[in-house]
C-alpha cells in the first residue's frame, strides 16, 4: 500500500530536482519568477529532510521549528513567483513578509506543540489558496495543466485545512481520539499533491516562454502586425483549412508614398510613429476579415480569405480614403500620408503565396509608377482617379 517513506523520499528529490531545475533556469535566464518556484520546491525539499530527523536528533527547534518556517516558505515563495510570472512587476511584499514574522514568532512559543501544525497548516493552506486565485488570472497557454495546477492548488489547501480540523477535534470535543489514520493520508495527500503541482508547473512555464518566443518571431513588435515570416506561417494553414478548393482568395499589397521624405523631415522617430498610425487604420478595417502584416520596412499585406478581386479592391481603395480624409498628427504638426495599393486573387486550388504576393507587388509597382495614391489591381491598370502628392509644410 502507500508507504510513508517511499512517499517522503520521493518527494524529497522530486522537489529537490525541479528545484535545481529551476534555479539553474534563473541562473541562465535571469528571470526572478524561476528563482521564486526553485526556492518554493527546495524549502519543501529541505523540510522534509528536517522532518525525517524527527525521530534521531532529539532537537525540536530544528526539526520541528525550522521545518514548519521552510513549509511556510515555499507557498510563500510560490505565491510571489506566480505574482511576478503573471507580470506583477511591483508586488507589495509587505503583508507577507508581516505575516511570515508573525508566523515566526508564534512558532517559538508553540513549536513544539501540536499547535505549531495547526497554525502551519492553516497559513500553507490560505497560501495555496491565494496561489490558485493568482493562477486562475494568469494567462497561460497550457490550459489543462492550468487548470490542473488550480485543482492541486486547492485541493492541497483543503487537505490543509482537513488536517487543521482534525488536529482541533481533540481540543474542541470532549473525544480523545488522535484521528492518526486519518492525519496518515492527509499527509500522504499533502505530499503527493505538492509533487504533482511541482512537475505540472515548469510545463506551464515552459509553455508561456515558448509562445512568447514564437510571438516574438513572427510578430512585429512596432506596429504589433504580423511580420514576414508571421505572415507566412499563419498564410500556410489556409490551404489545409479552407474545405472549398475554388474558394476566392485575395491579396493586397501597402506601401507608404513617399516615406523617406517623412523620415527626412521629419525625423526617424516621427517615421516610426507613422508606421505604427498606418498600422492602426489597416488593423481597424481588417481585423476580423484578414491577415495582417508588416512584410518590409514601409510595405504591408493583407490577405483576405473568401473575398473576390473587386471586394478586395473595394476595401483597399475604403483604406487609401481613410489614410488620406485623416491626416496624421505628430508633434502637433499634420503630416498628409498616402498609400499605394496593388490587388492580386487567386483560388485556394491554385494559391501559391509567392506568387500571389509578387502579382500583388506588379500592381504596387505599376501604382507606383502612375502617380501613387491609388489602387491597381489586375482588372484596373489605370486608375481613374488623378493621383495625388502628399504636401509637406515647410
Ligand atoms: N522610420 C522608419 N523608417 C523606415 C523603417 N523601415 C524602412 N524605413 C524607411 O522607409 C523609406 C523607404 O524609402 P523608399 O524605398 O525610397 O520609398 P519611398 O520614399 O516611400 O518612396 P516610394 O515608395 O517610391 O513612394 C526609407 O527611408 C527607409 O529608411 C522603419 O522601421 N522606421
Amino acid at each position: 500500500m502507500l508507504h510513508l517513506p517511499t512517499i517522503t523520499s520521493l518527494s524529497f528529490i522530486f522537489n529537490l530536482l525541479i528545484g535545481i531545475l529551476f534555479t539553474s533556469f534563473y541562473l541562465h535566464k535571469k528571470t526572478t519568477s524561476f528563482l521564486l518556484f526553485g526556492g518554493a520546491c527546495i524549502s519543501f525539499a529541505t523540510a522534509i529532510l528536517l522532518v525525517s530527523f524527527k525521530e534521531e536528533l532529539n532537537l525540536p527547534w530544528l526539526t520541528h521549528y525550522l521545518a514548519n518556517l521552510f513549509i511556510i516558505l515555499s507557498p510563500l515563495l510560490l505565491v510571489i513567483g506566480l505574482n511576478k510570472f503573471n507580470n506583477k512587476a511591483v508586488i507589495n511584499l509587505t503583508p507577507l513578509a508581516y505575516l511570515y514574522g508573525l508566523c515566526a514568532l508564534l512558532l517559538v512559543f508553540v513549536y513544539n506543540h501540536v499547535l505549531s501544525q495547526i497554525l502551519t497548516s492553516f497559513i500553507v493552506a490560505i497560501l495555496f489558496l491565494y496561489g490558485a486565485f493568482i493562477l486562475l488570472k494568469t494567462h497561460c497557454v497550457a490550459k489543462l495543466q492550468q487548470r490542473l495546477l488550480i485543482i492541486g492548488l486547492v485541493t492541497h489547501s483543503l487537505v490543509m485545512l482537513g488536517q487543521v480540523i482534525l488536529l482541533l477535534l481533540p481540543f474542541i470535543t470532549s473525544n480523545n481520539d488522535d484521528f492518526k489514520p486519518q492525519l496518515h493520508i492527509l499527509l500522504i495527500a499533502h505530499l503527493f499533491i505538492t509533487t504533482l503541482c511541482a512537475l505540472i508547473l515548469p510545463f506551464i512555464i515552459f509553455a508561456n516562454s515558448e509562445s512568447k518566443l514564437i510571438n516574438l518571431a513572427n510578430n512585429d513588435s512596432l506596429t504589433q502586425l504580423l511580420n514576414r515570416r508571421g505572415f507566412f506561417s499563419t498564410c500556410k494553414n489556409i490551404k489545409a483549412n479552407t474545405a472549398d478548393k475554388n474558394h476566392t482568395l485575395a491579396l493586397i499589397m501597402l506601401d507608404i508614398d513617399f516615406f523617406k521624405r517623412v523620415n527626412d523631415k521629419y525625423g526617424h522617430d516621427v517615421g516610426d510613429q507613422a508606421l505604427k498610425w498606418i498600422a492602426q487604420h489597416i488593423s481597424q478595417l481588417f481585423m476580423n476579415i484578414g491577415i495582417t502584416a508588416r512584410i518590409g520596412g514601409e510595405e504591408f499585406a493583407v490577405l483576405l480569405n473568401g473575398y473576390t478581386l473587386e471586394q478586395a479592391n473595394t476595401l483597399a481603395e475604403q483604406l487609401s480614403f481613410n489614410i488620406r480624409q485623416q491626416p496624421f498628427y505628430c508633434n502637433d504638426q499634420s503630416i498628409p500620408l498616402s498609400v499605394s495599393a496593388g490587388v492580386s486573387s487567386t483560388t485556394i486550388n491554385q494559391l501559391n503565396l509567392k506568387e500571389l504576393l509578387l502579382h500583388a507587388d506588379k500592381h504596387l509597382y505599376l501604382a507606383k509608377e502612375t502617380g501613387r495614391d491609388k489602387v491597381v489591381s489586375q482588372y484596373d491598370h489605370t486608375s481613374s482617379r488623378k493621383p495625388t502628392r502628399p504636401q509637406y509644410n515647410t
